[in-house]
């Protein structure tokens, strides 16, 4: 059976118009931009897994009150290569795709061996990435592909091997005050070594060197040595507050050993990564101005995460929020095969998502007694220092059933209100969206039957005071067979609707994107 999930998507690469119930306010000019898997079926064959479908970008662009949608296959080499053959021949992380037949017996014997060091997909499918006035597709490889956010045609292909040692890179960067980029990467034993390397990409580049493209201005940060040479931890984004970057060294860990045999095993990658629940979570602090790590070893018990929400300092403190799981049942569930009939009976987490909240006092006294909280906020989240001085974490639970969390950006890294997310609970159906105030813990959802909104988009209004003065954009696949999706827009204040833009196509479940407000596209034409 072919689910909302593993049907293949037709392109819409000329604009829709959608018809729009409701009153949209004025201000709200630009293009919303999300990426995505859109086909999961190329000739005869198949991808395992729902992540490792071919790159989907779609778009609203609001223009005066009116609403246009399209949406465009990302033409990745990967994209290219795989229909000209009419079979998946570019492998993905879940699903490991085998030379062409039709190679003849000495290229395929050179192929066998080079995919001992694979050739990486430029499937970019996670996210949208702006550089000054740039915006590119983004997966978890080493390659990111430049799109133009108005048309979504494919440009350049760019390689960030060539300008920082990392094989793979997240597909959540950081943006600063000057729009410079913060992101993490993984250089695996290179010169002996392995570790986590945090690099900025600056938003321009001087007069002189126009032509240059900013990626050559490339700067490393600092680098956090992975506590183990040939199983570094996977992680799929990072934290930053005012003065520190926050990394977390989970227990979900990638086999270098049994990556590089994988190939010739004849099993995916995603099977070279495991959940080692004995293990301990690290966190790592870098200072950003001295670019040195914190000494002082702070850790938690196991878990899984993938989502960082937002953190901020409070006097002496860092304190952040991540939408963690006591496992890795989240990766497995997205497997297609699971996917593909009564999943929503079938196929369960066996851990939910949960929004916890970590404390972590960085200036502490030094003479403080074993076994004494450190913590000095209102939380219930506790830091206690032990025999060796290292201090060991326990997290204040925020609320469950949250994913795909967002916040208004202007309070990235500052003490903030709003988390604006999915929610799901056993299956991986989105039901709803939420808006949760962390103070107070308090929920405000929206949800309609059969909708399935995806992760939600906080625009803030012009001149805004509040942190939630703005409006937050969803775009809802409806499992009703016939009736037409729709991005919804609602006030973020109140969480209630605005308007809708429906359009009658056939909308892929996404996963990530941006808004880039109107005067930004104006930049990019000058
Ligand atoms: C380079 C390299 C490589 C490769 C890699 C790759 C190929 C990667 C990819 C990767 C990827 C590609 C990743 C992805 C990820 C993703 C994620 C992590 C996601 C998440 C999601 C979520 C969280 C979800 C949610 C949801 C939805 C969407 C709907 C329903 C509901 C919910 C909410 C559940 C290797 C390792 C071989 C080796 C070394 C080097
Ligand atoms: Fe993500």
């Amino acid at each position: 059976m072919e689910t909302i999930f593993s049907r293949n998507k037709e392109e819409h690469p000329e604009p829709i118009k959608a018809e729009v119930q409701g009153q949209l306010p004025t201000w709200l000019q630009g293009v919303l931009l999300r990426n995505g898997p859109g086909m999961h079926t190329i000739g005869d064959t198949k991808y395992n897994h729902w992540f490792d479908g071919l790159a989907l970008l779609h778009s609203f662009t609001f223009k005066n009150g009116e609403v246009y949608y399209r949406s465009k296959y990302l033409r990745s080499d990967t994209y290219n290569c795989n229909i000209e053959a009419n079979r998946i021949v570019v492998s993905e992380f879940g699903t490991m795709a085998y030379p062409d037949p039709c190679k003849n017996i000495f290229a395929k014997a050179f192929s066998y061996l080079s995919h001992t060091i694979p050739e990486f997909t430029d499937n970019c499918l996670i996210n949208i990435m702006k550089t000054g006035d740039d915006y590119y597709a983004t997966s978890e490889t080493n390659f990111i592909r430049k799109i133009d956010p108005q048309t979504l045609e494919t440009l350049e292909k760019v390689d960030y091997s060539k300008y920082v040692a990392v094989n793979l890179a997240t597909s959540h960067p950081h943006y600063d005050s000057a729009g410079n980029i913060l992101n993490m990467g993984t250089s695996i034993v290179d010169k002996g070594r392995t570790k986590y390397v945090l690099f900025k990409i600056p938003s321009s580049v001087p007069e002189k060197e126009k032509k240059k493209s900013c990626f050559k201005q490339l700067e490393v940060v600092c680098s956090i040595p992975s506590r183990s040479l040939l199983q570094p931890s996977y992680y799929h984004s990072f934290g930053i507050t005012e003065n520190y970057i926050v990394f977390i060294e989970q227990p979900f860990k990638l086999d270098i050993v049994k990556l590089a045999t994988a190939y010739i095993r004849g099993v995916n990658w995603a099977s070279c990564l495991s959940f080692h629940k004995e293990d301990k979570t690290w966190f790592h602090f870098v200072d950003r101005k001295t670019k040195k790590e914190v000494s002082t070893k702070f850790y938690t018990d196991a878990l899984v995460l993938y989502h960082h929400i937002n953190a901020y300092e409070e006097d002496g403190h860092v304190v952040f929020d991540i939408v963690a799981y006591r496992d890795n049942s989240l990766y497995d569930m997205f497997y297609l095969k699971k996917l593909d009939k009564d999943f929503e009976e079938n196929n369960r987490l066996t851990s939910i998502p949960t929004c916890k909240r970590f404390v972590v006092p960085l200036q502490h006294d030094k003479d403080a007694e074993l076994g004494s909280n450190l913590v000095k906020l209102p939380t219930s989240a506790t830091a206690v220092k032990e025999k060796d001085g290292s201090i060991y974490c326990q997290p204040e639970i925020l609320c469950e059933g949250i994913e795909l969390p967002r916040v208004n950006y202007d309070y990235n890294g500052k003490k903030y209100k709003y988390v604006y997310a999915t929610e799901v609970q056993w299956s991986p159906v989105p039901t709803k969206i939420a808006k949760l105030n962390v103070q107070t813990k308090e929920v405000l959802h929206w949800g309609e039957e059969h909708c399935w909104p995806s992760e939600p988009i906080f625009v803030p209004s012009p001149d805004a005071r509040e942190e939630d003065e703005g409006v937050v954009l969803t775009c809802v696949v409806v499992s009703e067979p016939n009736k037409a999706p729709f991005l919804l827009i609602l006030d973020a204040k109140t969480f209630k609707e605005l308007g809708r833009a429906t359009v009658n196509v056939e909308m892929h479940l996404d996963l990530h994107g941006m808004f880039i407000q109107q005067k930004d596209l104006e930049a990019k034409m000058e």
